[in-house]
């Protein structure tokens, strides 16, 4: 952590997201955001595997464009519910069968986080994930089209968003909530004093 508050480290954030943005400002440090533009692809079953994958692709893509020594770091949030996973809904129908699927159940959401290293002519690549159980509240065909209209569902994964309105029908949560906002900054912040 020395090397990054000394700021000697050039970091870079291989996302678009704000949330994962807001959350890695937390550390203190400055950092460049460049996000990924690649196509991610999944061949991984294992949902910790292909978040972990997921999060490596979008820091190799950033790597990769990248001159010169810099620390890289890619993120991918999925929702695993009766195991399938769950990304971004592809349309509002979409969105609402998710949320069907959920309402009243427990469900788990994992990100995975890679760290991307290049320095001195090497490259080390680590990853990492983090597991949060949530469980939610039985939601009504109504409250679920009310939802999805505040457009809020759109571009999350599972559908929902903890840290809005979607937090009405979270009942419980065991784990880190960052985690499920899309950066177990936490975690992150201590991987990266190893
Ligand atoms: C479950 C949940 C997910 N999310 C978000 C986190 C992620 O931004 C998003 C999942 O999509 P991702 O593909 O992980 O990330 P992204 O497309 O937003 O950004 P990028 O690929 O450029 O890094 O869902 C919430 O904001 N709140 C939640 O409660």
């Amino acid at each position: 952590m020395k090397e990054l508050e000394k700021k000697e480290m050039r970091i870079i954030l291989a996302s678009a997201s704000p949330r994962r943005r807001e959350l890695l400002s937390q550390l203190g440090v400055e950092f460049e955001v460049c996000p990924s533009q690649g196509e991610e692809k999944i061949t991984e079953h294992l949902p910790e595997l292909a978040v972990m994958q997921l999060a490596q692709q979008k820091a190799a893509d950033i790597a990769g464009k990248t001159e010169g020594d810099a620390w890289i770091l890619g993120a991918d949030t999925i929702v695993v519910y009766d195991q399938k996973i769950l990304g971004k809904p592809k349309d509002e129908e979409d969105a609402k069968r998710m949320l069907g699927m959920l309402q009243n159940h427990r469900h788990q959401v994992y990100t995975g986080v890679c760290i991307w290293k290049k320095g001195n002519g090497s490259e080390e690549i680590r990853c990492f994930y983090e597991k949060t159980d949530v469980v939610f509240y039985p939601m009504t065909e109504e409250e679920i089209t009310k939802y999805v209209a505040t457009g809020e569902p759109m571009d999350k994964a599972g559908s929902y968003g903890i840290q809005g309105i979607g937090g009405l029908y979270v009942r419980e949560i065991h784990g880190d909530y960052n985690n499920v906002v899309g950066l177990p900054i936490a975690r992150l912040y201590h991987e990266l004093q190893k």
